[in-house]
């Protein structure tokens, strides 16, 4: 008996999406064929709080707050990709990173798996490259609108106790 020929890499995995956004709206073409991952950074400062920035002008969802990241380039580790994201767009070096969870979100633009860590060790100055906003916000977050991708990182994060780095 003969196998059956692989599956081509873009087919898109058996992960069904946690979270169907403006389930309405039609799915960009190509959409779904897939998977985009991506590497998001939930930093924690001392106090407990979580950084949010903007999605840049020009992007989907422009305007809103998420958790700065971006996608994971071919061949790149997770800790690599948020490494080199959060040094492009807001300015810092970070060190070790926690994995925390992923979420598959399925948006008009696109298919995607958040792979998430936490980030307690950086260093550097912020600075949006991207023209972003940011904002250091104690949960439940204030800002709005949030990107509907990072509501349930957000509601995730409430229930885990956001511990203080230890002292040195
Ligand atoms: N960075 C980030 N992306 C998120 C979050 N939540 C969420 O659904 N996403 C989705 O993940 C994808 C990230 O792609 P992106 O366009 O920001 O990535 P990028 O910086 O590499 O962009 P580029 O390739 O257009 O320059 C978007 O579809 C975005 O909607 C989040 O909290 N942070």
């Amino acid at each position: 008996m003969s196998l059956p020929p692989p599956l081509p890499e873009w087919t898109l995995p058996n992960v069904p999406p946690a979270l169907v956004v403006d389930a309405e709206r039609p799915r960009a073409p190509g959409h779904g064929q897939r998977l985009i991952e991506v590497a998001v950074g939930v930093l924690v400062d001392a106090q407990g709080r979580v950084l949010l920035t903007t999605r840049p002008p020009g992007k989907a969802y422009a305007g809103c707050w998420e958790f700065p990241g971006g996608k994971i380039e071919a061949g790149e580790s997770l800790e690599a990709a948020l490494r080199r994201e959060l040094q492009e767009e807001i300015g810092l070096q970070i060190g070790a990173v926690q994995p925390w969870r992923s979420l598959v979100v399925d948006y008009p633009h696109a298919l995607v798996r958040l792979q998430v860590c936490l980030v307690r060790d950086w260093s550097g100055t912020l600075h949006m490259h991207e023209g972003q906003s940011c904002a250091w916000q104690s949960l439940p977050v204030q800002a709005a609108p949030l990107l509907p991708g990072s509501v349930p990182l957000l509601q995730g994060l409430q229930g885990l106790v956001l511990q203080p780095p230890l002292a040195p």
